[in-house]
């Protein structure tokens, strides 16, 4: 199985003349405030915009990030939002020990207490991407703005919850509607990536999306499947000591975007993004990735795409390409440096946050 990049979606933008952005991602920041026993634990910058470009810009990929905070924002982030000054930042509570949601997660229960600006049109630049992340937590992602990013990139990769969240209007509970039933079910045959967790997958009909796009669904500490067309695959995981699950698909994400902007095959993208993700999930709030890690990475991707023109039949193995990144994973900050931990969303008494 090969899955590679699906044809550009561009249609009426060539012969170009300036050559493409790399990637856009579009999504607010937020403020994440983790809870746990009833006391707050952590207060970190969120939104899957931050836990993305976090991954892009350690990973050299450059990327233009258009995303909407309030008067209140507290961060310092490389990417400059813009300022509604009248609202204020999105923020959500994740809350770790109230067993199962709504929609049968029991890592957590996460609830939208405030919500900015949506990101409109306007809001995009008008120039042309190689890839669009549509990337939104709290809705602020519009069938419109959608529409904008199908025009201006040629591959768009959406995550789901961007577009099936709908919001409590009592305590902002997040819960998820059908994506038949989102209001943008008719863009969809225009996007390249649909990724979804395997929660939210339950919301989609797998078997009829990946006719109209490549879906990803992610499966924690299993890794994450693949499904296009007639083929499917499972990409295996990397050990993990989970501390705080927030922001692993999204760290899955960028690590897929990356390896896709590197030419990779998408299951070898794919691996790259259950890389990321695993890392993400030993860390409270944003990963800090360990320098010589990214170098190895960097070194195994280029080797693998070396090693894939030589022989086209090791686009089906995964295991060297994973053997080889798992030490390179492994040289990153021990995860027992975390002074506190969230072990799969439960408290143990002796790692409790
Ligand atoms: N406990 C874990 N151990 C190893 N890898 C993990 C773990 N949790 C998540 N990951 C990686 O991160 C990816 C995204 O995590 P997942 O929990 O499925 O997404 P989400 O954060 O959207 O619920 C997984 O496909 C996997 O590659
Ligand atoms: O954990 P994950 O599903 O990848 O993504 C998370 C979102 O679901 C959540 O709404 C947001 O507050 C977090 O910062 C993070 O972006």
């Amino acid at each position: 199985m090969t899955l590679n990049p699906p044809p550009s979606q561009q249609t009426s933008h060539s012969p170009r003349r300036i050559p493409n952005r790399r990637v856009l991602i579009v999504g607010n920041y937020c403020h994440d405030v983790l809870i746990q026993n009833g006391s707050v634990v952590a207060e970190t910058l969120g939104g899957a915009a931050s836990f993305i470009s976090n991954v892009l810009d350690s990973s050299s990929v450059s990327c233009d990030l258009v995303s909407k905070v309030g008067h209140d924002f507290r961060y310092e982030v490389t990417h400059s939002p813009i300022v509604a000054p009248e609202k204020e930042t999105t923020v959500f509570e994740a809350y770790f020990d109230l067993g199962i949601d709504g929609i049968g997660h029991a890592d957590r229960v996460l609830k939208r207490v405030s919500a900015c600006d949506p990101i409109l049109p306007s809001d995009i630049p008008d120039s042309r991407f190689d890839f669009g992340m549509a990337v939104g937590v709290g809705g602020e992602i519009l069938p419109e703005t959608l529409e904008k990013m199908v025009e201006i990139c040629d591959v768009v990769a959406v995550d789901i919850q961007a577009l099936i969240r709908v919001f409590d209007p009592v305590d902002g509970a997040v819960k998820l509607v059908d994506l038949k039933e989102s209001g943008f079910y008719h863009i969809l045959h225009r996007i390249g990536f649909l990724k979804a967790s395997s929660d939210e997958a339950l919301f989609m009909d797998v078997e009829q999306m990946k006719h109209l796009c490549c879906v990803v669904v992610t499966n924690g500490e299993k890794g994450c499947r693949i499904y296009h067309k007639d083929d499917e695959m499972t990409v295996p995981p990397f050990l993990a000591k989970q501390v705080d699950p927030t922001g692993a698909g999204d760290s899955f994400l960028g690590g897929l975007i990356v390896g896709l902007v590197e030419g990779l095959t998408v299951p070898d993208a794919a691996l790259l993004g259950n890389l990321f993700g695993s890392i993400t999930v030993e860390h409270i709030g944003q990963p800090k990735f360990d320098l010589m890690m990214l170098q190895k990475v960097k070194d195994e991707v280029q080797r693998r795409k070396k090693q894939c023109n030589i022989s086209s039949s090791h686009n089906n193995d995964h295991n060297e390409f994973h053997e080889r990144l798992s030490p390179a994973r492994f040289s990153c900050v021990d995860s027992q440096l975390q002074p506190k931990l969230l072990v799969n969303g439960h408290s143990c008494d002796d790692r409790s946050l």
